[in-house]
């Protein structure tokens, strides 16, 4: 057996579902096929077994000479059931006896920990030692197919749930049901009604469909009993066939290290002579909260949020911090980022003194091309085609350093005039 039929193998078993491919990979790696007659035991009462036993084909049973309950039933093991040390099913206190001809694929007892060896963004707690965006992407599990993620002080929320967090929270629910073999390449969101900063939101995962190659995902965010957010996902087992890319990352694009961060780019605004001084006062009197992403404007603009410019967009993104090793977790990520600065540039040509505009976001949809990483410098290059009837329309590639195009993205959102705030009188 190849580590590719053993992986796929591994895959169905449903203690291993929630662990990332890399740990899967190297189980599949230590696993030692052991093959058993039937009527042969496979371990003994009292005996603690080599490991974890998954086992392959045929059926084994599970009885106990030992057991004063008589009537307790005796129960059989088939494929993709596991039974060994430290499990639900202890070999130390049954006999296991093969029924038929059997194959079991054993984990050393001395590798068991990688089962344990969750990423914390797999893990039941989210631990302060992992990146902001993998905590603000932690999910707690509630029941089968139902989770529950809360809206983190001090991150991204404009005044009501970020758009963003509920993609990066909704499609966190949709991957932890999908076995992880099967990355999402697709999903197509909407945003129903404006989420509560101060609740939890439950994510209910419907499981459409599981398909040889495909899965097919439905998430309803909730909060007080009514959907505010639907997200439909596709997931994909990778496949060799041929590849091509027609747009090509600009060039002479300036390296993410050479250009200022947000925070610079902020104490910049607050002294330059060159902007108004009522705009300058507005940026300082604002709370700035940094955001858990680093974002490099490739063209740094010298005007203001009222200064009109083509409906174009380009900026350098990263996680802050180191993410775990999860291909899952690195599309949650980007499904996060990828709504963060994107609508607005749509309201880049219509921009002038005076005008003040709210936007917020309609739909999202976003194809995954390529593996990225999203602690990795990955450029987003936006446009607006159009923008009609308080309707913007944007649409983005993203490239990774290398030039592969890594995603693309479009959204819709409305643009509404904000309120002139109250005259105070000058008496
Ligand atoms: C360029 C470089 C810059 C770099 C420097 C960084 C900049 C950094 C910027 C970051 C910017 C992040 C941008 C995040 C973008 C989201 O995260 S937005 C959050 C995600 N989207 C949502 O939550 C939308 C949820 N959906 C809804 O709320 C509803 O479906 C809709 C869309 C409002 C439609 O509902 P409806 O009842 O049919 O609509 P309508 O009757 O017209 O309005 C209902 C209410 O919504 C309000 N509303 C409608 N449109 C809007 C709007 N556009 N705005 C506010 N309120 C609105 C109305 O005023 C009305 O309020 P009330 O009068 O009832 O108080």
């Amino acid at each position: 057996m190849n580590t590719e039929s053993v992986m796929e193998f591994l895959s169905g078993v449903s203690l291993l579902q929630s662990l990332p491919r890399s740990s899967l990979l190297k189980i599949a790696l230590l696993v030692t096929p052991l093959y058993f007659g039937p009527g042969e035991h496979v371990v003994r009462e009292g005996d603690a077994g080599l490991g974890i036993y998954f086992i392959l084909e045929g059926e084994a049973e599970v009885s106990s000479v030992s057991d004063v309950d008589e009537n307790r039933p005796e129960f059989i093991l088939k494929r993709h059931d596991y039974f060994g040390c430290g499990m639900e099913v202890p070999s130390a206190h049954a006999d296991v006896i093969a029924l038929t001809k059997l194959t079991c694929l054993v984990l050393p007892r001395e590798h068991s920990n990688l089962l344990q060896t969750r990423s914390i963004w797999n893990a039941d707690q989210a631990s302060e030692a992992c990146s902001v965006v993998e905590q603000i992407l932690h999910l707690e599990p509630v029941e089968a197919n139902i989770f529950k993620g809360i809206t983190l002080p001090d991150t991204p929320n404009f005044g009501k749930v970020f758009g963003g967090q509920f993609i990066g929270q909704a499609l966190a629910a949709a991957s932890k049901t999908v076995d992880c073999l099967k990355n999402v390449h697709s999903l197509h969101a909407y945003f129903i009604l404006i989420g509560d900063l101060d609740i939890p939101i439950i994510y209910q995962v419907d499981r459409v469909r599981d398909g040889k190659s495909f899965a097919t995902r439905r998430v309803e965010a909730i909060q007080k009993g009514k959907v505010v957010f639907s997200l439909l996902a596709s997931f994909q087992k990778d496949e060799q066939s041929f590849d091509h890319q027609l747009p090509t990352m600009p060039t002479c694009l300036p390296d993410p290290e050479t250009l200022l961060s947000m925070e610079e780019l902020r104490d910049r605004r607050l002294t330059d002579p060159r902007l108004p001084k009522t705009y300058r006062t507005k940026v300082a009197s604002k709370e700035f909260v940094p955001w858990p992403i680093d974002i490099r404007f490739c063209e740094p603009s010298t005007g203001t949020n009222m200064t009109k410019s083509p409906p174009r967009l380009r900026f350098w993104f990263r996680a802050k911090g180191k993410l775990s090793d999860d291909q899952a977790l690195h599309r949650c990520v980007l499904a996060y980022i990828s709504d963060l600065i994107f609508l607005q540039v749509s309201l880049n040509p219509h921009r002038r003194q005076g005008l003040r505009m709210a936007s917020i976001s309609l739909d999202h949809a976003l194809w995954f091309h390529r593996p990225c990483k999203a602690d990795d410098w990955i450029l987003f290059n936006i446009e607006s085609p159009t923008a009609y009837s308080g309707r913007g329309f944007v649409s983005a590639q993203m490239f990774d350093r290398k030039g592969q195009l890594v995603a693309s993205v479009y959204q819709e959102g409305v643009f509404r005039k904000k309120p002139d705030p109250p005259t105070v009188s000058k008496l």
